[in-house]
């Protein structure tokens, strides 16, 4: 479980994420859906203690991030920009962070395995292609064999194959009843994998809820994000 409550973050004197508040359910995939800025990126760097809120609390398995005894066991994270050493083999790179967070080093082996990346192991990062990046994120993220998961924009830049891949992957995963939390500019991508969306514009949720409730009384999902986003002035880019 993930609950938000009245989490503001500030940056100048326009808050980028203004008084927020949601709870994410276990045993279903919840879309975190937002035009660009609408403050997606920074919710979620505050659910993982890397922003300091300026108000409210971001809660994971009932905890603030920074008082879990074991935060790669508790949730597992994959973050714009956080890549790993373009140098470094795919495995050299898991091993490393297995070992940085006492996790055993054959964990490293599973999560290649789990995620189809066994045959490019010893590949330098630097080769791989975006969907193996990708791969690699997500097998970094389950190191630690989280119950939750969160991942900024998984699918960007992805072709269908590889959006497939991590749709039916999360699929199987939250269906285990672990929680899943994804968020993306791209509406449509996110329908066919989530069972429930948080909207956010401008800074502000503007819906919650299980898919088929947040389009409701609109001709399609689609018009139903643009109804909801526009109201909060949001700049397009879905
Ligand atoms: N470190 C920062 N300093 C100043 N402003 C910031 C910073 N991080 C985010 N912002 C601003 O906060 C707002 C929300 O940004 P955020 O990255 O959270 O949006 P997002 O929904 O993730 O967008 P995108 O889909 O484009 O990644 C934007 O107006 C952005 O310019």
């Amino acid at each position: 479980m993930i609950e938000a409550v009245r989490l503001t973050k500030r940056y100048g004197k326009k808050p980028a994420v203004d008084d927020v508040s949601f709870t994410v359910r276990p045993g279903r995939i919840t879309g975190f859906l937002g035009p660009n800025g609408a403050g997606k990126s920074t919710t979620l760097r505050m659910l993982l203690g890397l922003d300091h809120p300026d108000d409210g609390t971001a809660l994971i398995a009932g905890q603030r991030y920074r008082d879990l005894r074991h935060p790669l066991r508790t949730v597992g994270a994959l973050l714009d920009g956080a890549g790993p050493v373009p140098e470094r083999r795919g495995i050299d790179h898991l091993v490393w962070m297995a070992q940085s967070n006492r996790i055993p080093r054959r964990r490293a082996h599973e999560v290649l395995e789990l995620v189809g990346l066994t045959g490019a192991a010893r590949q330098r990062v630097k080769g791989y292609s975006l969907g193996m990046g990708q791969r690699l994120g997500i097998a970094a993220a389950l190191l630690g064999d989280p119950e939750i998961l969160v991942l900024d924009e998984p699918v960007n830049g992805l072709d269908p194959d590889g959006i497939r891949w991590v749709r039916n992957f999360l699929r199987e995963y939250a269906a285990s009843g672990r929680t899943v939390l994804l968020s993306s500019h791209l509406m449509a991508e996110t329908a066919g994998t989530a069972d429930d969306a948080i909207v956010i514009a401008g800074g502000r949720i503007v819906a919650h809820g299980s898919l088929d409730d947040i389009s409701a009384g609109h001709e399609s999902l689609e018009s139903a994000f643009f109804a909801l986003t526009a109201e909060r002035g949001g700049r397009g880019g879905w």
